[in-house]
Protein backbone atom coordinates (compact mmCIF):
# COMPACT_ATOMS: atom_id res chain seq x y z
CA UNK A 1 0.00 0.00 0.00
CA UNK A 2 1.17 3.56 -0.97
CA UNK A 3 2.74 5.95 1.60
CA UNK A 4 1.05 8.73 0.02
CA UNK A 5 -0.87 11.67 2.11
CA UNK A 6 -4.42 11.22 1.53
CA UNK A 7 -6.79 14.77 1.36
CA UNK A 8 -10.02 14.23 3.32
CA UNK A 9 -12.48 12.39 0.45
CA UNK A 10 -16.46 12.33 -0.58
CA UNK A 11 -18.62 11.86 2.41
CA UNK A 12 -21.24 9.69 2.72
CA UNK A 13 -24.31 9.93 4.21
CA UNK A 14 -23.29 12.30 7.24
CA UNK A 15 -24.14 14.85 4.22
CA UNK A 16 -27.79 14.33 4.66
CA UNK A 17 -30.00 16.93 6.04
CA UNK A 18 -31.50 14.98 9.09
CA UNK A 19 -29.47 16.46 11.51
CA UNK A 20 -30.71 19.95 10.85
CA UNK A 21 -33.99 18.57 12.08
CA UNK A 22 -33.50 17.61 15.66
CA UNK A 23 -37.14 16.45 18.58
CA UNK A 24 -36.60 15.45 21.53
CA UNK A 25 -36.25 11.79 20.53
CA UNK A 26 -33.30 12.33 18.86
CA UNK A 27 -31.95 14.55 21.94
CA UNK A 28 -32.09 11.63 24.14
CA UNK A 29 -30.36 9.25 21.82
CA UNK A 30 -27.72 12.07 21.39
CA UNK A 31 -27.11 11.42 25.02
CA UNK A 32 -27.19 8.18 25.04
CA UNK A 33 -24.36 8.35 22.41
CA UNK A 34 -22.53 10.46 23.82
CA UNK A 35 -22.51 8.53 27.03
CA UNK A 36 -20.70 5.16 26.13
CA UNK A 37 -18.18 6.85 22.90
CA UNK A 38 -15.32 8.85 22.59
CA UNK A 39 -14.89 12.30 24.56
CA UNK A 40 -16.16 14.76 22.10
CA UNK A 41 -13.37 17.42 23.12
CA UNK A 42 -11.25 15.03 21.40
CA UNK A 43 -12.27 15.97 17.83
CA UNK A 44 -12.55 19.61 18.70
CA UNK A 45 -8.77 19.55 19.82
CA UNK A 46 -7.69 17.95 16.32
CA UNK A 47 -7.31 14.55 17.87
CA UNK A 48 -9.23 12.45 16.15
CA UNK A 49 -9.88 12.24 12.91
CA UNK A 50 -13.93 12.81 11.87
CA UNK A 51 -15.10 10.38 9.60
CA UNK A 52 -18.99 9.19 8.43
CA UNK A 53 -20.60 5.78 7.72
CA UNK A 54 -20.57 5.69 3.84
CA UNK A 55 -17.71 7.99 3.94
CA UNK A 56 -14.94 6.21 1.31
CA UNK A 57 -11.17 6.90 2.30
CA UNK A 58 -8.49 6.51 -0.23
CA UNK A 59 -10.73 5.56 -2.86
CA UNK A 60 -10.67 1.93 -1.38
CA UNK A 61 -12.56 1.23 2.31
CA UNK A 62 -16.06 2.40 2.72
CA UNK A 63 -16.64 2.71 6.14
CA UNK A 64 -19.41 0.51 7.10
CA UNK A 65 -19.49 0.89 11.26
CA UNK A 66 -17.28 1.69 13.99
CA UNK A 67 -15.81 -0.94 16.29
CA UNK A 68 -13.97 0.98 19.16
CA UNK A 69 -11.67 3.41 20.23
CA UNK A 70 -9.00 4.01 22.84
CA UNK A 71 -6.46 7.14 24.09
CA UNK A 72 -5.16 6.97 20.90
CA UNK A 73 -7.45 5.98 18.22
CA UNK A 74 -11.06 5.28 16.52
CA UNK A 75 -11.52 2.03 14.80
CA UNK A 76 -14.12 1.42 12.45
CA UNK A 77 -15.02 -1.52 10.08
CA UNK A 78 -14.46 -0.93 6.46
CA UNK A 79 -15.32 -2.61 3.26
CA UNK A 80 -12.07 -3.07 1.46
CA UNK A 81 -13.81 -2.63 -2.38
CA UNK A 82 -10.01 -3.81 -4.14
CA UNK A 83 -10.04 -7.06 -2.51
CA UNK A 84 -13.64 -7.19 -1.89
CA UNK A 85 -13.82 -7.80 2.42
CA UNK A 86 -14.37 -6.06 5.31
CA UNK A 87 -11.69 -5.15 7.24
CA UNK A 88 -11.03 -2.45 10.22
CA UNK A 89 -9.18 0.65 10.10
CA UNK A 90 -7.21 1.98 13.28
CA UNK A 91 -7.05 5.68 12.56
CA UNK A 92 -4.37 7.18 14.94
CA UNK A 93 -4.01 10.15 16.28
CA UNK A 94 -1.59 12.69 14.43
CA UNK A 95 1.90 12.76 15.95
CA UNK A 96 4.49 9.90 17.15
CA UNK A 97 2.22 7.94 18.89
CA UNK A 98 0.52 6.38 15.08
CA UNK A 99 3.98 6.42 13.95
CA UNK A 100 5.44 4.42 17.09
CA UNK A 101 2.82 1.80 16.76
CA UNK A 102 3.03 1.22 13.08
CA UNK A 103 6.89 0.77 14.19
CA UNK A 104 6.42 -1.36 16.47
CA UNK A 105 3.95 -3.36 14.10
CA UNK A 106 6.44 -3.93 11.27
CA UNK A 107 9.20 -4.55 14.13
CA UNK A 108 6.76 -7.46 15.39
CA UNK A 109 6.07 -8.92 11.72
CA UNK A 110 9.46 -8.98 10.71
CA UNK A 111 10.90 -10.27 14.66
CA UNK A 112 8.06 -12.41 16.06
CA UNK A 113 8.69 -15.93 15.19
CA UNK A 114 4.46 -17.00 15.65
CA UNK A 115 2.26 -13.95 14.96
CA UNK A 116 -0.76 -16.07 14.38
CA UNK A 117 -2.31 -14.72 17.21
CA UNK A 118 -1.07 -11.32 16.96
CA UNK A 119 -3.46 -8.38 15.55
CA UNK A 120 -0.32 -7.09 13.02
CA UNK A 121 -1.34 -4.63 10.05
CA UNK A 122 -2.13 -5.80 6.11
CA UNK A 123 -1.29 -2.57 5.29
CA UNK A 124 -1.34 1.62 6.56
CA UNK A 125 -1.53 4.91 4.50
CA UNK A 126 -2.09 8.34 5.88
CA UNK A 127 -5.02 10.65 5.64
CA UNK A 128 -4.65 14.77 5.98
CA UNK A 129 -5.95 15.65 9.21
CA UNK A 130 -6.29 19.32 10.94
CA UNK A 131 -3.84 22.65 10.11
CA UNK A 132 -0.94 20.30 8.17
CA UNK A 133 -1.32 17.10 10.90
CA UNK A 134 -1.22 13.56 9.19
CA UNK A 135 -3.23 10.73 10.85
CA UNK A 136 -1.53 7.14 10.12
CA UNK A 137 -4.39 4.31 9.95
CA UNK A 138 -3.35 1.11 10.11
CA UNK A 139 -5.37 -1.70 8.00
CA UNK A 140 -5.83 -4.54 10.61
CA UNK A 141 -8.09 -8.17 10.07
CA UNK A 142 -11.30 -7.68 11.06
CA UNK A 143 -12.29 -9.08 14.58
CA UNK A 144 -14.72 -8.82 17.18
CA UNK A 145 -14.32 -6.18 19.13
CA UNK A 146 -13.56 -6.62 22.65
CA UNK A 147 -16.07 -8.47 24.72
CA UNK A 148 -14.83 -6.47 27.77
CA UNK A 149 -17.04 -7.97 30.95
CA UNK A 150 -19.58 -9.68 28.01
CA UNK A 151 -17.17 -12.29 28.69
CA UNK A 152 -18.51 -14.00 31.81
CA UNK A 153 -21.01 -14.75 29.55
CA UNK A 154 -19.42 -17.32 27.40
CA UNK A 155 -18.65 -20.73 28.45
CA UNK A 156 -16.08 -21.51 31.09
CA UNK A 157 -14.12 -23.23 28.41
CA UNK A 158 -13.89 -21.10 25.82
CA UNK A 159 -12.75 -18.37 28.27
CA UNK A 160 -9.98 -20.94 29.73
CA UNK A 161 -9.07 -21.43 25.18
CA UNK A 162 -9.06 -18.04 25.28
CA UNK A 163 -6.49 -17.76 28.36
CA UNK A 164 -4.20 -20.25 26.98
CA UNK A 165 -4.02 -18.76 23.22
CA UNK A 166 -3.50 -15.53 24.95
CA UNK A 167 -0.47 -17.13 26.92
CA UNK A 168 0.83 -18.16 23.86
CA UNK A 169 0.70 -14.91 22.11
CA UNK A 170 2.22 -13.13 25.14
CA UNK A 171 5.08 -15.92 24.99
CA UNK A 172 5.64 -14.73 21.08
CA UNK A 173 6.51 -11.09 22.04
CA UNK A 174 8.18 -12.08 25.32
CA UNK A 175 10.22 -14.63 23.14
CA UNK A 176 12.01 -11.96 21.55
CA UNK A 177 12.00 -9.31 24.59
CA UNK A 178 8.85 -7.28 23.78
CA UNK A 179 7.07 -6.03 26.80
CA UNK A 180 3.31 -5.28 25.52
CA UNK A 181 2.66 -2.49 28.83
CA UNK A 182 -1.26 -2.33 28.24
CA UNK A 183 -2.42 -5.84 28.74
CA UNK A 184 -5.97 -5.52 30.32
CA UNK A 185 -9.36 -6.51 28.50
CA UNK A 186 -9.25 -4.26 25.69
CA UNK A 187 -6.55 -5.93 23.94
CA UNK A 188 -7.88 -9.36 23.95
CA UNK A 189 -10.14 -9.74 20.40
CA UNK A 190 -11.90 -12.78 19.56
CA UNK A 191 -11.85 -14.22 15.71
CA UNK A 192 -14.75 -12.70 13.43
CA UNK A 193 -16.93 -16.19 12.23
CA UNK A 194 -18.19 -15.70 8.42
CA UNK A 195 -21.65 -14.16 8.30
CA UNK A 196 -23.70 -13.79 4.73
CA UNK A 197 -25.39 -10.47 4.39
CA UNK A 198 -28.43 -11.49 5.77
CA UNK A 199 -26.70 -11.95 9.46
CA UNK A 200 -24.59 -8.68 8.77
CA UNK A 201 -27.43 -6.82 8.28
CA UNK A 202 -29.42 -8.04 11.52
CA UNK A 203 -26.41 -7.03 13.97
CA UNK A 204 -25.10 -4.32 12.40
CA UNK A 205 -28.41 -2.55 11.91
CA UNK A 206 -28.51 1.00 11.70
CA UNK A 207 -25.44 2.09 13.29
CA UNK A 208 -26.95 4.98 16.17
CA UNK A 209 -24.95 8.35 15.32
CA UNK A 210 -24.80 12.05 15.32
CA UNK A 211 -23.11 14.65 13.49
CA UNK A 212 -20.32 16.37 15.28
CA UNK A 213 -21.18 19.85 14.24
CA UNK A 214 -20.07 22.28 12.08
CA UNK A 215 -17.32 23.37 13.42
CA UNK A 216 -14.98 20.91 12.56
CA UNK A 217 -12.57 21.14 9.86
CA UNK A 218 -14.14 18.52 8.26
CA UNK A 219 -17.86 16.65 8.00
CA UNK A 220 -17.68 13.33 10.99
CA UNK A 221 -20.17 11.38 13.34
CA UNK A 222 -19.84 10.43 16.87
CA UNK A 223 -21.32 6.28 16.07
CA UNK A 224 -21.76 4.36 19.12
CA UNK A 225 -19.95 0.95 18.86
CA UNK A 226 -21.13 -2.36 17.49
CA UNK A 227 -22.40 -4.91 19.87
CA UNK A 228 -21.44 -8.23 18.02
CA UNK A 229 -24.20 -10.86 19.50
CA UNK A 230 -22.31 -13.77 21.57
CA UNK A 231 -23.01 -16.30 19.27
CA UNK A 232 -21.52 -15.02 16.81
CA UNK A 233 -18.10 -14.59 18.25
CA UNK A 234 -15.49 -17.00 16.76
CA UNK A 235 -12.84 -19.72 18.70
CA UNK A 236 -9.73 -18.17 18.30
CA UNK A 237 -8.10 -14.99 20.23
CA UNK A 238 -5.68 -12.39 19.24
CA UNK A 239 -3.41 -10.25 20.72
CA UNK A 240 -3.61 -6.42 19.74
CA UNK A 241 -2.75 -2.79 20.47
CA UNK A 242 0.81 -2.56 20.27
CA UNK A 243 1.05 1.15 20.67
CA UNK A 244 2.72 1.26 24.19
CA UNK A 245 5.24 -2.08 23.25
CA UNK A 246 8.65 -1.52 24.40
CA UNK A 247 11.74 -3.52 24.51
CA UNK A 248 12.43 -5.00 28.31
CA UNK A 249 14.58 -2.93 30.29
CA UNK A 250 13.60 0.40 28.62
CA UNK A 251 13.10 2.91 31.07
CA UNK A 252 9.87 5.17 30.19
CA UNK A 253 8.47 8.24 32.25
CA UNK A 254 4.79 7.15 33.05
CA UNK A 255 5.13 4.05 34.75
CA UNK A 256 1.68 3.05 36.07
CA UNK A 257 -0.86 1.53 34.07
CA UNK A 258 -4.54 2.40 33.37
CA UNK A 259 -7.34 0.53 34.07
CA UNK A 260 -5.51 -0.44 37.50
CA UNK A 261 -6.57 -3.33 38.03
CA UNK A 262 -4.58 -4.69 35.17
CA UNK A 263 -1.50 -2.73 36.45
CA UNK A 264 1.52 -4.66 37.93
CA UNK A 265 1.98 -3.40 42.06
CA UNK A 266 5.88 -2.82 41.31
CA UNK A 267 5.25 -0.47 38.65
CA UNK A 268 3.12 1.68 41.02
CA UNK A 269 5.72 1.58 43.41
CA UNK A 270 8.76 3.17 40.81
CA UNK A 271 9.64 0.55 38.80
CA UNK A 272 9.62 0.22 34.69
CA UNK A 273 7.14 -1.85 32.81
CA UNK A 274 8.81 -5.65 31.93
CA UNK A 275 8.06 -8.88 30.97
CA UNK A 276 7.55 -9.59 34.83
CA UNK A 277 4.57 -6.97 35.34
CA UNK A 278 3.14 -8.56 31.58
CA UNK A 279 2.63 -11.63 33.43
CA UNK A 280 0.80 -10.06 36.40
CA UNK A 281 -1.60 -8.66 33.76
CA UNK A 282 -1.92 -11.37 31.99
CA UNK A 283 -2.50 -13.04 35.54
CA UNK A 284 -5.43 -10.64 36.11
CA UNK A 285 -6.63 -11.43 32.56
CA UNK A 286 -6.57 -15.14 33.44
CA UNK A 287 -8.54 -14.77 36.52
CA UNK A 288 -10.94 -12.63 34.91
CA UNK A 289 -11.48 -15.18 32.33
CA UNK A 290 -11.60 -17.89 35.00
CA UNK A 291 -14.26 -16.34 37.94
CA UNK A 292 -15.82 -14.18 35.30
CA UNK A 293 -14.86 -10.21 37.38
CA UNK A 294 -12.18 -8.92 38.08
CA UNK A 295 -9.95 -10.08 41.27
CA UNK A 296 -8.27 -6.20 41.51
CA UNK A 297 -10.55 -2.82 41.47
CA UNK A 298 -9.89 0.45 42.40
CA UNK A 299 -8.28 3.67 40.81
CA UNK A 300 -4.65 2.97 41.15
CA UNK A 301 -5.00 4.54 44.71
CA UNK A 302 -6.09 2.82 48.25
CA UNK A 303 -8.77 1.13 47.14
CA UNK A 304 -6.31 -0.71 44.51
CA UNK A 305 -3.79 -1.33 47.21
CA UNK A 306 -6.08 -2.40 49.61
CA UNK A 307 -7.55 -5.03 46.84
CA UNK A 308 -4.00 -6.63 46.57
CA UNK A 309 -2.99 -6.78 50.46
CA UNK A 310 -6.20 -8.47 51.37
CA UNK A 311 -6.37 -10.87 49.08
CA UNK A 312 -2.16 -11.22 48.63
CA UNK A 313 -1.21 -10.57 51.96
CA UNK A 314 1.02 -7.57 52.98
CA UNK A 315 3.49 -5.88 50.21
CA UNK A 316 7.40 -6.34 50.45
CA UNK A 317 8.73 -3.73 53.08
CA UNK A 318 11.11 -2.44 50.86
CA UNK A 319 8.41 -1.07 48.20
CA UNK A 320 7.28 0.94 52.04
CA UNK A 321 6.91 5.00 50.84
CA UNK A 322 7.12 4.68 47.07
CA UNK A 323 3.71 4.25 46.26
CA UNK A 324 2.97 6.82 43.33
CA UNK A 325 -0.50 8.30 45.10
CA UNK A 326 -0.30 9.86 48.64
CA UNK A 327 -2.97 7.80 49.19
CA UNK A 328 -1.85 4.52 50.89
CA UNK A 329 -1.87 2.89 54.04
CA UNK A 330 1.36 2.11 56.43
CA UNK A 331 -0.17 -1.50 57.48
CA UNK A 332 0.26 -2.74 53.40
CA UNK A 333 3.53 -3.47 53.94
CA UNK A 334 3.59 -4.53 57.85
CA UNK A 335 3.75 -8.55 57.51
CA UNK A 336 3.00 -8.32 61.45
CA UNK A 337 -0.64 -7.25 60.29
CA UNK A 338 -2.07 -10.40 58.71
CA UNK A 339 -4.64 -8.37 56.45
CA UNK A 340 -5.83 -11.03 54.49
CA UNK A 341 -9.54 -10.79 54.39
CA UNK A 342 -10.86 -14.48 54.48
CA UNK A 343 -14.36 -13.01 53.09
CA UNK A 344 -12.63 -11.46 49.97
CA UNK A 345 -9.09 -13.50 49.63
CA UNK A 346 -9.05 -15.76 46.45
CA UNK A 347 -9.64 -19.00 47.94
CA UNK A 348 -13.38 -17.67 48.76
CA UNK A 349 -13.87 -16.31 45.21
CA UNK A 350 -14.33 -19.66 44.22
CA UNK A 351 -17.52 -19.96 46.58
CA UNK A 352 -18.70 -16.91 45.38
CA UNK A 353 -17.74 -17.37 41.79
CA UNK A 354 -17.38 -20.54 41.17
CA UNK A 355 -18.92 -22.86 43.47
CA UNK A 356 -19.50 -25.60 40.93
CA UNK A 357 -15.45 -26.76 40.70
CA UNK A 358 -13.92 -29.54 42.67
CA UNK A 359 -11.22 -29.05 45.36
CA UNK A 360 -8.82 -30.42 43.18
CA UNK A 361 -9.51 -27.71 40.37
CA UNK A 362 -9.68 -24.93 42.83
CA UNK A 363 -6.40 -26.60 44.05
CA UNK A 364 -4.47 -26.41 40.49
CA UNK A 365 -6.34 -22.45 39.95
CA UNK A 366 -4.77 -21.29 43.26
CA UNK A 367 -1.56 -22.66 42.14
CA UNK A 368 -1.82 -21.09 38.76
CA UNK A 369 -2.65 -17.50 40.53
CA UNK A 370 -0.55 -17.63 43.21
CA UNK A 371 2.39 -17.77 40.39
CA UNK A 372 1.16 -15.30 38.97
CA UNK A 373 0.60 -12.94 41.18
CA UNK A 374 3.78 -13.10 43.10
CA UNK A 375 4.45 -9.35 44.68
CA UNK A 376 7.83 -9.98 43.81
CA UNK A 377 8.80 -9.55 40.06
CA UNK A 378 11.94 -12.37 40.59
CA UNK A 379 9.62 -14.59 41.41
CA UNK A 380 7.37 -14.13 39.22
CA UNK A 381 6.57 -17.31 36.53
CA UNK A 382 7.33 -16.39 33.09
CA UNK A 383 5.19 -17.25 29.74
CA UNK A 384 7.56 -19.75 28.71
CA UNK A 385 7.07 -21.55 32.41
CA UNK A 386 3.41 -21.27 33.12
CA UNK A 387 3.16 -22.78 29.58
CA UNK A 388 5.20 -25.70 30.92
CA UNK A 389 3.48 -25.58 34.57
CA UNK A 390 1.97 -28.70 35.56
CA UNK A 391 -1.28 -27.07 37.30
CA UNK A 392 -1.81 -25.00 34.46
CA UNK A 393 -1.21 -27.47 32.19
CA UNK A 394 -3.67 -29.82 33.85
CA UNK A 395 -6.54 -27.12 34.84
CA UNK A 396 -6.50 -26.50 31.01
CA UNK A 397 -6.90 -30.68 30.53
CA UNK A 398 -9.87 -30.67 32.87
CA UNK A 399 -11.53 -28.29 29.84
CA UNK A 400 -10.05 -29.35 27.10
CA UNK A 401 -7.55 -27.14 25.96
N1 LIG B 1 -8.85 -5.41 14.36
C1 LIG B 1 -9.88 -5.07 15.12
N2 LIG B 1 -11.10 -5.60 14.90
C2 LIG B 1 -12.15 -5.26 15.70
N3 LIG B 1 -12.08 -4.39 16.72
C3 LIG B 1 -10.89 -3.82 16.97
C4 LIG B 1 -9.73 -4.12 16.20
N4 LIG B 1 -8.69 -3.41 16.71
C5 LIG B 1 -9.18 -2.70 17.74
N5 LIG B 1 -10.50 -2.93 17.91
C6 LIG B 1 -11.39 -2.38 18.95
O1 LIG B 1 -11.06 -1.01 19.15
C7 LIG B 1 -10.74 -0.75 20.53
C8 LIG B 1 -9.63 0.27 20.57
O2 LIG B 1 -8.46 -0.29 20.00
P1 LIG B 1 -7.05 -0.14 20.73
O3 LIG B 1 -7.17 -0.55 22.16
O4 LIG B 1 -6.06 -0.85 19.87
O5 LIG B 1 -6.89 1.44 20.62
P2 LIG B 1 -5.88 2.45 21.35
O6 LIG B 1 -6.26 3.82 20.88
O7 LIG B 1 -4.47 2.00 21.10
O8 LIG B 1 -6.32 2.24 22.85
P3 LIG B 1 -5.58 2.27 24.25
O9 LIG B 1 -5.93 3.59 24.83
O10 LIG B 1 -6.23 1.11 24.95
O11 LIG B 1 -4.11 2.01 23.99
C9 LIG B 1 -10.33 -2.13 21.10
O12 LIG B 1 -10.65 -2.22 22.47
C10 LIG B 1 -11.16 -3.10 20.28
O13 LIG B 1 -12.40 -3.33 20.91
Amino acid sequence: MTEEKIPPTPYGDCASPEYDELDDDILDEQAEIEDVSEPLERYNQGLYYPICIGEVLVGRYRIKHKLGWGGFSTVWMAYDMQYQKDVALKIMIPGEKGEYEYQMHNYIVQNVRDVSHLVTHQGSFLLSGQGGDYHRVLVLPLLCPSLSYRCRDLPVATRMSAAKQLLVALESLHDIGLVHRDLNEGALMWEMPHYNTATEYEWLGRPRKMFLGNHLWKRGELVEQVTIPLDLVGSKVYLGDFGLVIKDGTSVRVKQQSPYPFCAPERLHGADPSLASDMWSYMCLFAALYFGCNVFYGNGGKLTGTSWVSQLGPMPKQWKGKFWSPDWYDDWYDDHITSLDPDRDLAHRFIQLRPDTSQAERDLALSVLHKGFSYLSEHRITAKQLLQDPSFKALMDMYQC
